[in-house]
């Protein structure tokens, strides 16, 4: 059980508001996607779930207040991948995902078998096994953007916060990362709030869209009522057909109105 709710938060930086009275359950094992144009606020709503940035309002995980846990307690509740992480210099891959392992093992302690079991499986489950005693400076950037990832899933919370988890995967990548995430959700009740500039993966992965611009929530619901072309051209200035993808959720496929050339 891990059910996040989100109650009249106004978050942003210095003197500068970016969301204002922004309200969302996320009902526990459901994926929440979160949506919006460059700049809305996406990556500040999840930062402020997390106590990164500062904000007023409430926020709460199966009843208990965020803002009341310690750093630790906070680290095995809420497991996060930064969308622009800072990488430790230094590190090979197994290092850098066994940090995700310091809730439970404390800095300075030895990782246990268990931890090092749980950084192989993640690893395996992300294909980078064959990374793992490679320096974090020398990987590609879809191979570090897994890596984050791989850190985030060993932490074994019950909430995951995904802050453009596939930006830079190649779409086989970025497929076998939202199906391991979802495999987590379906097998453990995981809960997931992922930000995802591509529309179409967020509709085939999340339960329900909750669309930000202009500081507050412009619409939330299952993806079918929440994209649409009126809306995308609204929000997004985009010019767009929604399509039908095999499974039936929305397929978002942009449409050029000048004449090609191509041919
Ligand atoms: N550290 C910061 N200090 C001041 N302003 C910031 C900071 N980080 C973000 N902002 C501003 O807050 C607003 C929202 O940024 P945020 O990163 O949350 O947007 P986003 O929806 O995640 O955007 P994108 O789709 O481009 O990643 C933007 O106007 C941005 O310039």
């Amino acid at each position: 059980m891990s059910e996040v709710a989100v109650s009249g938060l106004t978050a942003g930086y210095r003197d500068h508001t970016v969301l204002s009275g922004v309200s969302t359950r996320v009902e526990s094992g459901s994926w929440l996607g979160v949506i919006g144009p460059n700049g809305a606020g996406k990556s500040t709503l999840i930062k402020a779930v997390l106590g990164l940035v500062g904000h007023t309002g409430e926020v709460s995980v199966d009843g208990r207040d965020v803002a009341g846990l310690g750093h630790r307690e906070r680290a095995r509740l809420l497991g996060y991948a930064p969308q622009l992480p800072q990488l430790p210099i230094g590190l090979t891959v197994t290092d850098y995902v066994l940090l995700g392992r310091t809730p439970y093992t404390g800095v300075l302690a030895r990782e246990s078998e268990r931890d090092r079991i749980a950084v192989a499986e993640v690893l395996e489950r992300l294909d980078l096994t064959r990374l793992a005693d490679r320096g974090l400076h020398a990987l590609s950037g879809g191979e570090r953007q897994r890596a984050v990832l791989a850190r985030a899933l060993v932490q074994d919370t019950g909430v995951l916060l995904l802050d453009e988890p596939t930006t830079g995967l190649d779409v086989g990548h970025a497929q076998a990362l939202l199906d391991l995430v979802d495999q987590l959700r379906c097998e453990r009740g995981t809960t997931v709030v992922s930000t995802l500039h591509d529309l179409t993966l967020a509709a085939q992965y999340s339960d329900r869209l909750l669309l930000l611009d202009g500081g507050g929530v412009h619409a939330e619901g299952p993806p079918e009522h929440v994209l649409t072309s009126d809306t995308l051209a609204e929000h997004y200035s985009a010019r767009v057909r929604l399509l039908t993808a095999p499974d039936g959720s929305p397929a978002v496929v942009p449409v050029r109105t000048t004449a090609g050339t191509a041919g």
